[in-house]
């Protein structure tokens, strides 16, 4: 029998999974919370706005209906933005029938207000023993559609979840390592959105590919202090969720996080980028929830608070890299 998988989430990386999973012989119940979307991809068998020239087989269905995608399987693939996650999990608990679930996300980010890892966000709504697992990496949808080869890490609680959800995405174009640090890789996925922001804005405002090195190299370190003190791995971090991204996103125009860096570095105003990109910069929230983590922890982490000042208290992004290289000497490490 084929592998059924509800995937929540119908943007443009739920979409490219879907694509995926369909290619690796799945049958998948893709689910949106708007209705013209849902509609359109329906209609047309691929996402015209985000994703065209893509079809979807017909191995994807396609629904709005959360009780049809919580019965359609116990395997949930959770692809909405993390401002999203946890509402859409209680909405997805109220709906379920089975006792069974298991849950797996590819949302990078952490949840607003309180800045929880999103595996907590998992264990507070279902529990701690339910199957929980994190796909991360170096993966822009739109390369995954294309088939081009690309390598991501699976972390889970439950080394049996992280083998078999690695089962089901490997093929000979897509890589899955699996991994059972997800402190360390939800930490990874979620700052490297804060860096490619600030990495965006030093070339929007002109620096070079020296400034750029040194941010992508400054900033791994920013992640692996708040991500060891969190718990996580420092393997974790010079691996696919940490350093790979974290290169990815700061150094390739497909980086929604780092355009919108960019055009911030080059005078536009934040609501005027927001508009024009028109999908999700996690990064924007995550500035603000990482600054706060660092400082409740202890951490020092100067590119993410210059970021942050400058998305949040009106920092000019100039001044912003000014105060980072006044800062005073020290010891690498
Ligand atoms: N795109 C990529 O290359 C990758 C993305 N990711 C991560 O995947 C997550 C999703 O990103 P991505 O698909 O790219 O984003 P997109 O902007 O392409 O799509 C976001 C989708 O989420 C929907 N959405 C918004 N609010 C809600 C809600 N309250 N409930 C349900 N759905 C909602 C949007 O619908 P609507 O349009 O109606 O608002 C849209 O369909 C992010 O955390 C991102 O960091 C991870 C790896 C790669
Ligand atoms: O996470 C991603 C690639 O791994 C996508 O990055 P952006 O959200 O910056 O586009």
């Amino acid at each position: 029998m084929k592998q059924r998988i509800t995937l929540l989430g119908a943007g443009s990386w739920g979409t490219a999974l879907a694509l995926l999973l369909a290619k690796n012989n799945c049958e998948v119940l893709l689910w949106g919370h708007d209705e013209n979307e849902i509609a359109g991809l329906d209609k047309h068998r691929e996402h015209r706005q985000l994703l065209p020239g893509y079809i979807l087989p017909e191995q994807i269905s396609l629904t709005t209906n959360l009780e049809a995608a919580a019965s359609f399987s116990e395997l949930i693939l959770v692809a909405v933005p993390s401002h999203a996650f946890a509402n859409t999990l209680v909405n997805l608990k109220a709906a379920q029938q089975s006792e069974t679930i298991k849950i797996a996300w590819v949302t990078k980010g952490l949840n607003p207000q309180d800045g929880r890892l999103l595996h907590q966000v998992v264990a507070d709504i279902f529990t701690p023993e339910t199957p929980a697992a994190i796909l991360s990496g170096p993966t822009f949808a739109r390369e995954v559609a294309q088939s081009l080869p690309t390598a991501i890490t699976i972390a889970s609680n439950q080394s049996a979840f992280a083998l078999k959800l690695a089962e089901i995405f490997h093929n000979e174009r897509f890589r899955a390592y699996t991994s059972s640090d997800i402190i360390g890789v939800e930490v990874g996925g979620a700052v490297k959105n804060v860096l490619a922001i600030a990495a965006g804005i030093a070339d929007g405002l002109g620096f070079g590919a020296n400034t750029r090195a040194a941010l992508i190299t400054r900033g791994l370190n920013e992640i692996m202090r708040l991500g060891i003190k969190l718990g996580g791995k420092q393997e974790t971090f010079v691996g696919l969720a940490g350093l790979g991204d974290l290169v990815l996103t700061c150094t390739d125009n497909q980086s929604r996080n780092r355009r919108f860096g960019l055009a911030l570095g080059q005078g536009k105003t934040r609501a005027e980028i927001v508009k024009e990109i028109g999908q999700e910069i996690e990064g924007i929230s995550a500035a603000k929830e990482t600054y706060m983590l660092a400082k409740q922890h202890g951490i020092d982490m100067p590119i993410t608070e210059q970021t942050y000042k400058v998305l949040y208290e009106n920092l000019n992004p100039l001044v912003a890299v000014q105060n980072l290289l006044a800062r005073d000497q020290k010891a690498e490490s």
